[in-house]
């Protein structure tokens, strides 16, 4: 009997050992290791566990890391100016502006700014539209987590009825065009979607890519579901106490009937960091003309 809890932080794990190996052969070709370079504006706390997270697990994975920590007040020509170079950068493979940005900056031209080559967070319109129309860009990090995740638990997703929870731009939109890739019958859901609870108890796959802390009740669950928790809310305990992670997902009672299901912490987030490695890895293959063998896993 396979265990019902996805472990993302263990296969999260085997991916990027299998990645380091990689990444040490392209080195060995190249003359220089695959690059990745991470700009973080302001210090919004979780986002500096995020970036402190990637950036050991580049190191450890045989790539070079490049930290930008620019102040809260940093303009927007500055930054865009910091994106050029690093654009314009041969030791740099991959490009990873942190986001929320502070309000008074333009996430969007920023992202448009990025090399598409090197936009290894998939945000670039061009690599949304690779996406959409069955070209080779990068694709966002978390969603191909998530379908590792369920290919690895469910082989082929042919067929699947899949309902997606969320239509940003960077989880529910790609997730859906990835699944829809896989031949699965996807529903996209979100705040105005009626009867909710409905369209979730349909599902063979449930993607719960919202943002609110468990939203998604244990009975909306069709018995032998497979539950992908993207949420990653923080709630705030007591002074001087770690606040607690919890997902969009009724971790308890969902699980009761799902097939199986993904965790937080300990699921589609380590998946993430490995994926966006493996974009990396890529990336540098592309840029150095080297052929890597598979996708790069
Ligand atoms: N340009 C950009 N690209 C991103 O990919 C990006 C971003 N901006 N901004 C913030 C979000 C968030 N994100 C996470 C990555 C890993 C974990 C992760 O590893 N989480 C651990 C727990 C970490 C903890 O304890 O806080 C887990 O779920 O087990 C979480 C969140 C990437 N993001």
């Amino acid at each position: 009997m396979t265990e019902k809890r996805i472990d993302g932080k263990a296969f999260a794990a085997r991916l990027r050992e299998r990645i380091g190996e990689r990444a040490g052969e392209f080195a060995a070709k190249a003359g220089r290791q695959p690059g990745l370079a991470v700009v973080q504006v302001g210090e919004d706390p979780a986002s500096q566990v995020y970036v402190r997270n990637k950036h050991k697990a580049t190191v450890d994975a045989g790539m070079e890391s490049f930290e930008y920590k620019l102040p809260a007040d940093t303009s927007q020509d500055a930054l865009l100016d910091l994106v050029e170079q690093l654009n314009l950068d041969n030791a740099v493979d991959g490009i990873l502006v942190q986001l929320p940005l502070p309000n008074h900056l333009d996430e969007q031209s920023v992202i448009a700014a990025i090399a598409p080559d090197k936009d290894v967070d998939g945000f670039h319109v061009v690599n949304a539209g690779r996406l959409a129309t069955g070209g080779e860009g990068f694709v966002p990090c978390t969603p191909y987590g998530c379908i590792m995740l369920l290919k690895d638990r469910l082989g082929d997703l042919s067929g699947k009825d899949a309902v997606v929870i969320g239509r940003s731009n960077i989880v529910g939109k790609p997730m859906a065009q990835l699944l829809l890739n896989e031949n699965a019958t996807v529903t996209i859901a979100h705040s105005r979607t009626k009867d909710l609870p409905d369209v979730v108890r349909r599902a063979d796959i449930v993607v719960a890519a919202v943002g609110r802390a468990e939203m998604v009740k244990g009975d909306w669950v069709k018995p032998g579901a497979v539950v992908i928790d993207v949420g990653i809310n923080r709630i705030e305990r007591g002074e001087g106490q770690k606040a607690k992670l919890v997902g969009d997902v009724d971790y308890a009672g969902a699980e009761e009937r799902a097939a199986a299901i993904t965790p937080v912490p300990g699921g589609v987030g380590p998946m993430t960091i490995a994926v966006l490695l493996r974009n990396t890895l890529v990336a540098a293959h592309r840029r150095e003309g080297i052929t890597l063998a598979g996708d790069g896993l």
